[in-house]
């Protein structure tokens, strides 16, 4: 007799309902219609640190102990840089970080490109490379640029690099954010924390930063 675990026949898999997940996904390269980024006039100076949108966040935050504390620095075009030193905790081999979290260190350098543009946005789609491993206590060198904009979509791609900031490029990725408004978190994120983000001035004066966008 068969086991109870043997389906019999095999099952169709479910229609899948969302139509994102349906849909063809959204190029990487920009539409011949897409324009270049404009730097926000009241973006940070050139060399400027951006600092974390968000106190919690893993990538940025300095409120996760375990998290990248990665810290970006405005270029002087629509452009950051970044650096992250990888710590055990990040560890995906033995002496080597996780690929997760070296993309998560590109999708963050990419999040800070919003304070250039002052537009919010989060990831929709991101692929990443990774060309080389990268051992704990290596400094990645990030820098990330925004390549074009079509109606709400922001192409954009980064660069991690090791031994220096000029060094081999270790991991790189390219991605569209969609820009959203603040709404997106509020009417999305758990109540605790969104109670607590209005609360604190901190975080609403760099919320507020993003409102005024001619
Ligand atoms: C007071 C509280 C304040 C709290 C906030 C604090 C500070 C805020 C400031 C800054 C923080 C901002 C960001 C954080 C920065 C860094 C963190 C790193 C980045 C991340 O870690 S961030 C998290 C991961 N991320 C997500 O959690 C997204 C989940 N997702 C969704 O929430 C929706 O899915 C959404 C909104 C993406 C789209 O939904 P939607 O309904 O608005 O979009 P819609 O369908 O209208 O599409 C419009 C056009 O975008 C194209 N499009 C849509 N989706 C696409 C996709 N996935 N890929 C490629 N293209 C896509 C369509 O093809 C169409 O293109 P076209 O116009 O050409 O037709």
């Amino acid at each position: 007799m068969r086991p109870a675990w043997h389906a019999d026949p095999p099952v169709p898999p479910a229609a899948v309902g969302s139509g994102l997940v349906t849909a063809p996904k959204t190029s990487l390269v920009p539409p011949a219609e897409a324009v270049p980024p404009v730097r926000h006039p009241d973006a940070p100076a050139p060399g400027e640190p951006i600092g974390s949108h968000y106190d919690q966040c893993f990538g940025c935050g300095s409120g996760q102990p375990h998290g990248l504390q990665l810290a970006a620095r405005a270029g002087d075009g629509v452009n950051v840089t970044a650096e992250f030193t990888v710590r055990p905790e990040h560890q995906g081999a033995p002496g080597l970080a996780h690929g997760g979290v070296l993309a998560t260190a590109l999708d963050d350098t990419l999040g800070s490109l919003n304070w250039l543009m002052h537009v919010i946005s989060v990831t929709g789609r991101l692929e990443t490379d990774f060309l080389r491993p990268v051992p704990v206590d290596t400094v990645l060198h990030l820098d990330a640029e925004v390549t074009a904009v079509h109606g709400r979509k922001i192409y954009c791609t980064a660069t991690g690099r090791i031994g220096g900031p000029e060094g081999p490029v270790a991991v790189r990725a390219d991605a569209v954010f969609i820009e959203v408004k603040i709404e997106h978190f509020v009417n999305n994120g758990r109540p605790e924390e969104i109670q607590a983000a209005m609360s604190d001035p901190d975080q609403v004066r760099r919320a507020r930063a993003f409102e005024v966008n001619p």
